[in-house]
């Protein structure tokens, strides 16, 4: 267990809130187990010469109408309600859970089939159905406790669902795909802590349930009359109530000990977790241990709107045809994609946001991708990751990956691909890592997943990585969780987990944007580093021309869905074809001027950087 976690738990476990009820449910819990030890007095053993005794003579809390001691009954019947009462909430939880994780984390068909199973299962009426499986079956605690599992498990599904879909799309699930894990890795790995206190909470309540349920059962005599637990001794005592109240308290007693215990553990941990999941756990997390204006994000320019327009601007990307200037030789090629479209349902129709592109990445190049917003630069990088968002799919044309045709290519295949060949850096560092493990595990994860390297090898590859990327105290950045490092930092540990099973295309979507000013150059210029000494194929996702200009071998600029031109840089920006090229140098001419040679800026006690030029 890391640290910070234990110190979690500890504060968790001090709140007098959790820890009363906590330390009462132990007792009793202690008190069933180790009945055997703590009375000698056997629980079956009749004593028809002391019937309804008082406390006291031998028996502390006096005997049964069938002479039985009761403080034994009490302990030894603990044994069978609380087994019978955890049966139920094991079964409706393993039930639960793991239904809702695969619900909420599926598409359409598998969270509709689940929750019409759902559904039906809340329309029975729970006591009908354990009557009749108290006909079929008999009088069993066990199968009584099964079918009320079964009957509780849609309180599990319907809380885990509902949190698994909300949390299905956030970016640290895409990032943790394009890492190369599996869906079941992600789920168990990086979902199910995010949603582990709703669970708990649930888990809580269905326990008081269960007890109540499997009592009243007892109660009605429709338990196992061979097996004492507290219903049955509460039923025996019923009928003597009037004149010997006594022996129902004890047994009262203690099922409203161990259902208010977990009523007020579901309350307390309710208010440690909160309901919202992610947001929940991320509220109860440790404070950052850096200064809050390190790296972060508050001095990033505002994402510039489209250049300032042409009189009519619907259609220049139309009159400009979308060349594929200079094919290289096949052999130099590493990407070529081909006529692609990407559509996203709209209604009954599917509207295309990307309308035909054609590009060719050539080995060892970086490659510039560039355009307004909304020009469907993001939608070509993701559809060639295979991440394209909730109802998109590429509706036409070919992605070759390296002789590889991605489009078609089932999930098991992308799922080798990415991660290992192909390395992705997204735009928004705080949220593209899960926020419930640290950073060197989720480094490590896909060096020991993907490459099968040992838990110590995993662990000095990624600390030297996060050397190479300039975090000065790599240690500390290891054992941290996301959320206490800075943007900046966030965003070299991405770079350092994009680029740690050495891919030959790195996938780059503005990896600056999130970044202030200082920290974009560094991190343009770690990359530039990482590109030269690994050949690395990139593509960049960018607005900014100047980064381009900076980066770029070559370039290619896209508009409303289109490639409006392509080529190598000099040349685009040099001798720009499209009208629509024009115009975006000219934007860029018009705000700040397109840098020219770069003069290399020594920030305080840093590398020399550059100035980044102005943005479309
Ligand atoms: N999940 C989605 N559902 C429907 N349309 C979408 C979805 N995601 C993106 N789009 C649409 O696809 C088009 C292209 O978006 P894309 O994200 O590729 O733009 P972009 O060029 O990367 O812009 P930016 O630089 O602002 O991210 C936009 O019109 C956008 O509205």
């Amino acid at each position: 267990m890391t640290a910070p976690r234990a110190r979690r738990r500890t504060r968790l476990f001090r709140a007098p809130s959790v820890a009363v009820p906590a330390a009462v449910l132990l007792l009793v819990i202690l008190s069933a187990l180790l009945a055997s030890a703590l009375t000698s007095a056997d629980p079956n053993r009749a004593d028809v010469n002391n019937l309804l005794a008082g406390p006291g003579h031998g028996h502390l809390l006096g005997t049964d109408a069938a002479g039985r001691d009761i403080l034994s009954r009490l302990l030894h019947a603990g044994r069978a309600s609380l087994y019978g009462a955890a049966l139920a909430l094991i079964t409706a939880a393993v039930l639960g859970v793991v239904g809702g994780l695969w619900a909420g984390f599926h598409r359409r068909a598998v969270r509709l089939a689940l929750t019409w199973i759902v559904e039906l299962l809340m329309a029975l009426p729970g006591i009908v159905v354990l009557l009749a499986a108290r006909a079929a079956i008999g009088p069993s605690l066990i199968a009584a406790m099964l079918v009320l599992g079964v009957l509780a498990a849609p309180a599990f599904f319907r809380v885990v669902a509902a949190s698994v879909a909300a949390l299905r799309e956030e970016l640290f699930v895409d990032a943790a795909r394009v890492n190369g894990l599996s869906d079941r890795r992600i789920l168990w790995r990086h979902i199910l802590p995010l949603v582990r206190g709703p669970i708990l909470i649930q888990a809580a309540m269905v326990g008081a349930v269960a007890i109540s349920i499997q009592a009243g059962l007892d109660f009605l005599g429709l338990g196992d009359p061979t097996v004492p637990t507290w219903g049955t001794m509460l039923s025996d005592a019923f009928t003597t109530m009037g004149q010997h109240p006594l022996p129902v308290l004890w047994p009262s007693l203690m099922i409203a000990l161990v259902c208010l215990s977990l009523a007020l553990l579901a309350n307390a941990l309710r208010d440690e977790f909160g309901l919202g999941g992610r947001a929940g756990a991320l509220a109860s997390a440790e404070p950052s241990i850096v200064p809050e204006n390190d790296g972060a994000d508050p001095a990033s320019p505002a994402e510039p709107a489209g250049p300032a327009g042409p009189a009519d601007p619907a259609d220049l990307a139309d009159r400009a045809p979308a060349p594929v200037t200079g094919d290289p030789d096949p052999a130099d090629t590493l990407l070529t994609i081909r006529g692609l479209r990407v559509g996203y349902q709209a209604g009954a129709t599917v509207r295309d946001v990307v309308h035909g592109v054609d590009l060719t990445i050539r080995r060892g190049e970086i490659h510039g991708l560039v355009g307004e917003s909304g020009a469907g630069k993001t939608q070509t990088a993701f559809a060639l990751l295979g991440l394209l968002g909730h109802g998109g799919r590429v509706t036409g044309g070919t992605v070759e990956f390296d002789g590889t045709e991605l489009t078609e290519a089932a999930e098991h295949d992308l799922v080798k691909l990415r991660g290992v060949r192909i390395g992705y850096i997204p735009q928004e560092p705080g949220v593209n890592l899960s926020p419930t493990a640290t950073v060197g595990s989720q480094l490590c994860e896909p060096l020991r997943v993907r490459l099968g390297l040992s838990r110590a090898e995993a662990r000095d590859r990624v600390l030297a990585l996060l050397r190479r990327v300039g975090l000065t105290d790599p240690e500390r950045v290891f054992a941290s969780y996301p959320h206490q490092i800075s943007g900046g930092m966030a965003q070299r540990v991405l770079i350092a987990g994009a680029v740690s099973c050495d891919p030959e295309l790195l996938v780059a979507d503005e990896p600056t944007t999130a970044l202030d000013v200082t920290v974009q150059a560094e991190v343009l210029d770690l990359l530039r580093d990482l590109q030269a000494e690994r050949a690395m194929t990139v593509v960049l996702v960018t607005h900014n021309l100047g980064v381009v200009a900076d980066l770029c071998d070559r370039v290619s600029v896209m508009r409303h869905g289109r490639l409006v031109e392509t080529g190598p840089v000099a040349d685009v920006f040099g001798a720009p074809r499209a009208p629509y090229t024009r115009e975006l140098l000219a934007a860029v001419l018009d705000d700040a001027p397109v840098r020219g040679p770069l003069d290399p800026v020594a920030p305080a006690g840093g590398r020399p950087t550059t100035e980044i030029g102005g943005t479309v």
